[in-house]
């Protein structure tokens, strides 16, 4: 079984490879793929277009037999800007099932930056003064002192899409 992974994002390939390795005979196949949306998404349904365009254009690509996208985005809440995490599995020939991750607030001076047209990959090298954050702890690690790590964030997320998978296809 060919599971194709719509990113080479490091946090994201080792997060679908440890849950997805129980399914027989599986075969990882990532890729860098267009999400279709801004490179910063901005709302809940930007994060989970680019996550379900991502799956799609993997799937196809690598002529697998599920396609997994992950996309990280913000989105705007009465109580500040929050951190938002999408995911979506398709299946060839069948459909797209999605799954959201844990989300947390931005402190405003980072979402001030954001607002001003900054992506969240580099303000927060800059604010961590670390590099490469987004393929590490990201945002999220960061923002909980290391006890949640955007790899923990996506791994439970590709257990969401495979769950749902397994649901509706035995
Ligand atoms: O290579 P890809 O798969 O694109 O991985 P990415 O790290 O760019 O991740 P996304 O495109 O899904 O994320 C959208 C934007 O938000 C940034 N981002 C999202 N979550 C982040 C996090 O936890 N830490 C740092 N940057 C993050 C990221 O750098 C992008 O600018
Ligand atoms: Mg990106």
């Amino acid at each position: 079984m060919i599971i194709a992974i719509g990113s080479i994002n490091p946090a994201k390939v080792s997060a679908v490879r440890n849950v997805f390795e129980m399914m027989e005979k599986a075969e990882f196949a990532p890729a860098a793929v267009p999400s279709g949306v801004n490179e910063q998404p901005f709302s809940d349904e930007e994060t989970i277009t680019g996550a379900v365009n991502r799956s799609k254009a993997v799937l196809k690509l690598k002529n697998a037999d599920i396609g997994i996208g992950l996309e990280g985005g913000v989105t705007e809440t009465p109580h500040g800007m929050f951190l938002c995490n999408w995911g979506a599995l398709t299946v060839k020939g069948g459909g797209t099932y999605v799954a959201g991750g844990a989300r947390i607030p931005l402190p405003e001076e980072i979402a001030v930056r954001l607002r001003g047209g900054e992506e969240l990959g580099p303000v927060m090298e800059d604010f961590a003064q670390k590099e490469n954050v987004r393929e590490k702890e990201g945002a999220v690690g960061i923002f909980t002192n290391g006890l949640v790590t955007r790899g923990e964030m996506f791994t439970h997320i590709a257990k969401l899409l495979l769950g749902q998978y397994l649901y509706h296809n035995n």
